[in-house]
């Protein structure tokens, strides 16, 4: 198979600095076809930059980027990447367009790429990524002011998945979020990932979203890439902020968490099993 089929973005050697602030410095990373890479670092460690490099908003100093086989870095312009339909993204607080309703604004990507669609097709499209998104109906017709936090992020993965990408893009998708919000954000994230394919770069400062739903974590600190691995291989490590992060309180509390989902999980599997014997009569 080839490196991007295996490795739809691949990173290397990348270089951004911002006058003489240097954020990245030779920063190398790979992300696996079908995997959720949970992205993690202390505040401006250059995450955000990082995602905006990878889908060609930000032009680096020195590196290349392949997604899906095409040299992002090679671009001259924003329309010059050809395979912008084949990705989806999130950005922080959902950039949805205020004076769109939430349809409409699922509608902008689908009228940039397929101009010739019908109105008829457009709207159905539309209220189809609103039902996956596990929203209402009733919201389509909504303006995003009028949705509560948790239904504007998912108008904006609505509109991320206009297009049915392969890839998709998720900049701290939970920040902001009740708990129980979040969770049910990491699921929808979880079955969209396992359902319809899709390899997810995910920005999180969430414990319980790592823990959860990334296959494996990528550690951004010292400006590149330190770590990529799944979380118990990045327990292993000595480096100090990688032990403060998830050997702290908080990652400590996320671990147990985890144990006891898994148990609860296991605990409903065997029920329903019993459930599920033939009565013998005895
Ligand atoms: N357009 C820009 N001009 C100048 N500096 C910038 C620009 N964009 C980002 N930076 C700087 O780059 C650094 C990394 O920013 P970035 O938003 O990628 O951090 P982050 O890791 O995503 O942080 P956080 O976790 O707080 O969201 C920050 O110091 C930020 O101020």
């Amino acid at each position: 198979m080839s490196q991007d089929a295996d490795f739809p973005i691949v990173v290397e050697g990348l270089r951004n600095a911002f006058g003489e602030h240097v954020i990245h410095e030779d920063l190398s990373l790979k992300v696996r076809r079908g995997e959720i890479i949970g992205v993690v670092g202390g505040s401006g460690t250059g995450k955000s930059v990082l995602m905006r490099s990878i889908i060609g908003l930000q032009v680096p100093d020195a590196g290349r980027i392949d997604v899906l086989g095409d040299e992002i870095t090679a671009a001259r312009d924003d329309d010059d990447i050809d395979i912008r339909s084949r990705w989806g993204v999130l950005f922080q607080g959902g950039a949805l367009f205020s004076t769109l309703t939430v349809a409409e604004n699922v509608e902008v990507p689908l009228k940039e790429f397929y101009p010739d669609l019908s109105e008829d097709l457009l709207h159905e499209i539309a209220r189809f990524k609103v039902m996956l998104s596990g929203l209402p109906p009733e919201a389509a017709s909504k303006y995003p002011s009028e949705l509560s936090g948790g239904m504007r992020k998912r108008a904006g993965l609505a509109r991320a998945l206009a297009l049915d990408p392969e890839l998709l893009f998720l900049d701290e998708p939970t920040a902001g979020l009740d708990p129980i919000g979040a969770a049910a954000f990491d699921q929808l994230t979880l079955e969209l990932q396992e359902t319809l394919g899709l390899t997810v770069f995910l920005i999180t400062h969430d414990l319980d979203t790592l823990y959860e739903i990334c296959d494996r974590v990528a550690v951004l600190a010292d400006k590149r890439v330190i770590a990529v691995d799944t979380i118990p291989n990045l327990l292993k490590l000595d480096h100090p902020w990688i032990q403060e992060y998830f050997n702290g309180p908080r990652g400590r509390a996320a671990q147990a968490a985890q144990t006891r989902t898994r148990a609860a999980h296991k605990a409903a599997a065997r029920a329903k099993a019993m459930d599920n014997q033939p009565d013998t009569g005895a």
